[in-house]
């Protein structure tokens, strides 16, 4: 490597360097023979001076050189030949020092020492950096430390520099610029007869072909450089002044760490270290006294050998620049043979081997035991405190404390407009305030209203906040910042807080504009939540919360930033959170009404093409979806399409809505669970129960549908009724109907079959919290009164007596049996008619209410009106038949928890 880098780096760090030399007095070139990468690196085409003389009467003449002002001022004799100046700051080494310089070579690997010895030769001759110098009678008076080691890259770097400037550059071989010819130079003397190619018959050289060559190469330099950076010079013909270097050059830099190099290995030869033997030891050196001294190191012990005696001793071999050591089992058995030997070699006891302990080993080993660990903990505190520390709109390292949010401005996507959400009117006439106050904020500003910063909208999944907060954005026309709750919660400590400045920073930047953060009580759930059980997690939950409340108490009334904030758990947010001047506005959006659902259908069915009545489609449609939010009725209408597509249909019709709706509310129909005969028959007289007790009992729900085809989770039948409408109250009839509507599975099974089934655990479980209820909260019992009685699972002591606790145990078990006894009367008086109605679903698998009229006559009872509306056949329009057979997707060996389910939609 070195020998390539060699000719390489002389070659391409010559323009930097080139004018450097020009500088010095008159040089004498030196002959370098092309044998050696390194004297290719310094053997540039030169010229010899008049004066110059031969490289043969060096020596000579460097004998008798005078003493220099600034080398060789010790008064030894200066290596240089007599004349000669050495660059400023540099001085040349008397015959010792060149000498001691020289021995290192032989610390060289072979391949490199023949390169160092030619640059050594021109060493001789423009003397050393004073560094070295220094650097070498410490060596010799063994004083070498840390601090000349470092000095070494500098010292390396100068020689680098001038080194491999080329001798045609420097001051006594000035070329003659205002030559026309290429590579043509003046020259007043002879030159040299070796390496510089024939001469010519008049005594000018003739260059050769290849020399030629590197001529005119030199001569484009020159001339690049003179154009570049010396112009005027050029036009003048004068050679350029003396340059320095140039630091930024990557060559220089590359030349002098190669030269670094060697010049580590000479002073602090590290790699030269070797291990020996005991028997080596004796025989090669403490036999023959070269030993000096021995540094034991644990189970190593250094040999310290007296130079002097070891260069003498063996002249040839490397033995001088190489460290020794071996290796003990122990310190007796070491010390115990070194007193043997020194004992047989006759080594009187006051001259014995110095033998010393190193405890350079302590540092070592607690840095090998330790170290990997430090490094490991540095490691993570670093990524957490640049985690922690990133600032305000800094992504910092790996992104952590960025904002994920999500920025949407009027020309990407916030596309959704008030028309857009249907079905919550209170809800949007109260965000209108703040497009108003985003788009005219002075309207308010003026009469000195503060602006709300900001509105928690709370409700049900799927009622439609994000959409609402996006159709905000979207009629004010400014940007709109989302962002989820969770997306601030992240491994590291600081990042929440973090994220949570970026994403307030950004949005005053973007001003006005709207950030939404979705799911907030993620990171805004009440701080005196869960006491002292509270881990570290919270503490950052805690610190982002803050972070959130501080960013909103930062806004200035003028700034137009309004934050939204999107929740199903209003009630366990912090209270800070909902204060005035924070969220100001708590917007409650509830499932919609039958009108809201109408509204909601209307807007989704805009994108589905249906040739059905607009206004009966979507009344029906509301009818059937009671409890369904607005993205229950999104799914439901794009289920429709795809039922139609997949039974090719032209249009989306009604079938295929009341097939989507079905779908929503059971699940998938479950094909593939076929069911024995029995099996089947059990089920469809517990159906069969469910809907002659709804079809009977006045306070019933009005019966829509009963099917035998398993759907969902473990339902193997079930028994649709449509609630009156959206009843937000409930009578005592109501209830103990609907009690004895969900008993009536059990009660048909127990009257026509000699044994029960499992299937109505699902039944009992309902009315038993049906029962409960009554009497725990809404005061139906007369004999516990009106009294609210809270029953906390996760407290340990029920908070009213045991007494109480029996009596309300006594008045749910009274409840539920009057309930059973009026659902049993009604069956034993109605067995025929389960009996048909059972009958009928074994053959159809599915009954509409048309079928239960056909069976069973009208209902006794009068309907609501809007329920008749849609549902009592009239219009022409029909309920849906028996569904199209529906691909299956559930597995058919899933466990049965419950074999039979009813649905009334109120408890969805
Ligand atoms: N009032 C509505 N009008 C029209 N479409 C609605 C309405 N409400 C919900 N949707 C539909 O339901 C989808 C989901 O609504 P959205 O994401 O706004 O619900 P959300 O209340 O934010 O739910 P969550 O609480 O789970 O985040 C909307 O994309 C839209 O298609």
């Amino acid at each position: 490597m070195f020998r390539t880098s060699a000719r390489q780096l002389a070659r391409c760090s010559r323009l930097p360097l080139t004018p450097r030399i020009l500088a010095r007095p008159a040089l004498r070139a030196v002959r370098y023979p092309q044998s050696t990468p390194a004297a290719a690196a310094l053997a540039r085409p030169r010229f010899q001076s008049t004066n110059s003389p031969r490289p043969e009467d060096e020596n000579d003449s460097r004998n008798q050189a005078p003493r220099q002002p600034d080398g060789g001022d010790d008064g030894s004799k200066a290596a240089a030949p007599k004349g000669r100046e050495p660059p400023p700051g540099w001085v040349r080494l008397n015959d010792e020092e060149y000498e001691d310089l020289m021995s290192f070579l032989k610390v060289l690997p072979p391949h490199q020492r023949a390169e160092m010895e030619e640059i050594f030769k021109e060493v001789k001759e423009i003397g050393v950096p004073v560094e070295l110098r220094d650097i070498l009678r410490s060596k010799l008076d063994g004083k070498l430390s840390m601090k000349h080691a470092l000095k070494i890259p500098g010292i390396a770097f100068k020689m680098a520099s001038e080194l491999s400037t080329p001798t045609e550059f420097r001051q006594d071989k000035t070329p003659d610029f205002t030559s026309n010819r290429p590579g043509e130079q003046k020259h007043t003397g002879s030159s040299s007869k070796k390496g510089q190619g024939a001469e010519g018959e008049q005594g000018r050289p003739r260059p050769q072909p290849q020399q030629q060559k590197q001529q005119q190469q030199q001569h484009q330099h020159q001339q690049q450089y003179q154009s570049g950076q010396r112009g005027q010079n050029k036009q003048k013909g004068t050679p350029p002044p003396p340059r320095r270097f140039d630091p930024a050059d990557f060559w220089t830099w590359f030349v002098a760490a190669i030269l670094a190099y060697p010049f580590y290995s000479m002073f602090f030869s590290a790699e030269s270290a070797r291990e020996i033997t005991w028997q080596e030891l004796r025989t090669k050196f403490l036999d023959k006294g070269l030993v000096q001294k021995l540094i034991v190191d644990k189970d190593r012990v250094r040999v310290e050998l007296n130079r002097d005696a070891v260069r003498s001793i063996y002249p040839d071999s490397q033995a001088v620049g190489t460290n020794y050591y071996f290796s003990i089992g122990s310190i007796d058995a070491f010390e115990r043979r070194l007193d043997e030997a020194q004992q047989e070699l006759g080594i009187p006891p006051s001259q014995r081997i110095p033998v010393s302990y190193a405890r350079e080993g302590i540092a070592t080993n607690l840095l090998m035991a330790f170290g990997p660990t430090i490094l490991l903990v540095g490691l993570l505190l670093w990524v957490s405190r640049r985690a922690s520390g990133i600032g305000a709109g800094s992504s910092g390292m790996f992104g952590f404390g960025k904002s994920k949010a999500k920025m949407f401005n009027h020309d990407s996507a916030v596309k959704v407009k008030f028309s857009d959400v249907a079905g919550m009117d209170e809800a949007k006439t109260e965000i209108m305030e703040f497009v108003s106050f985003l788009r005219t904020p002075e309207r308010f500003q003026r009469l000195g209203a503060k602006i709300p910063r900001g509105a928690i909208l709370s409700g049900p999944p799927g009622t439609g906040k994000t959409l609402l907060a996006k159709a905000t954005a979207g009629e004010s026309q400014v940007p709109f910042f989302s962002v989820s709750g969770s997306e601030f919660v992240e491994m590291f400590v600081g990042v929440g807080a973090s994220r949570v400045r970026d994403l307030f920073a950004t949005a005053r930047k973007n001003a006005p504009c709207i950030i939404f953060i979705d799911e907030i009580d993620a990171i805004g759930k009440s701080r005196s939540e869960g006491g002292g059980f509270r881990g570290g997690g919270n503490d950052e939950r805690e610190a982002t919360l803050n972070q959130i409340l501080t960013e909103m108490d930062g806004f200035n009334t003028s700034e137009q930033v309004v934050v939204l904030a999107g929740t199903n758990r209003p009630d366990i947010l912090d209270q800070a959170l909902m204060r005035p001047g924070r969220f100001d506005r708590h917007i409650h959006i509830d499932r919609p009404t039958m009108k809201g659902r109408q509204d909601i259908f209307k807007v989704h069915l805009q994108k589905i093409l249906t040739k059905e009545d607009m206004e009966y489609l979507t009344g029906r449609l509301a009818a059937l979806t009671p409890g369904f939010a607005g993205a229950d009725i999104a799914n439901a209408v794009n289920e429709a399409a795809l039922i139609a597509a997949r039974a090719n249909a032209s249009s989306v019709e009604m079938i295929h809505f009341e097939q989507a709706i079905e779908r929503v509310i059971g699940g998938l129909e479950r094909k593939s669970l076929v069911l024995s005969p029995e099996e089947k028959r059990t089920v469809a007289y517990h159906e069969a129960g469910h809907a002659i007790c709804g079809w009977f009992f006045r306070w019933a729900d009005p019966l829509l549908k009963v099917s035998i085809i398993p759907r969902g989770q473990g339902a193997l039948g079930y028994a649709q009724y449509l609630p009156s409408s959206d009843a937000y109250l409930m009578t005592t009839n109501q209830l103990m109907d609907r009690m004895a509507m969900t008993l009536g599975g059990r009660v048909s099974e127990e009257l026509h079959f000699p044994t029960v089934t499992t299937g109505a655990s699902d039944d009992f479980k309902k009315v038993t919290r049906m029962a409960t209820t009554m009497v725990t909260q809404w005061g139906m019992s007369e004999k516990l009164g009106p009294l609210h009685f809270e029953n906390d699972q996760n407290q340990l002591h029920k908070p009213f007596a045991e007494s109480t606790a029996q009596a309300i145990d006594a008045e749910v078990r009274r409840i539920v049996d009057e309930a059973y006894k009026q659902c049993k009367d009604l069956l034993i008086s109605k067995k025929k008619e389960i009996g048909l109605v059972a009958e009928e679903l074994l053959r159809k698998e599915v009954l509409t209410r048309d079928d239960l009229v056909r069976l069973l006559g009208p209902r006794q009872w009068p309907e609501k009106e809007e329920f008749s509306k849609f549902f009592d056949g009239r219009n022409g329009q029909k309920s849906a038949p028996p569904p199209f057979p529906t691909e299956n997707t559930d597995s058919p060996n899933e466990p049965q928890p419950a074999l039979f389910e009813e649905k009334p939609e109120a408890e969805r």
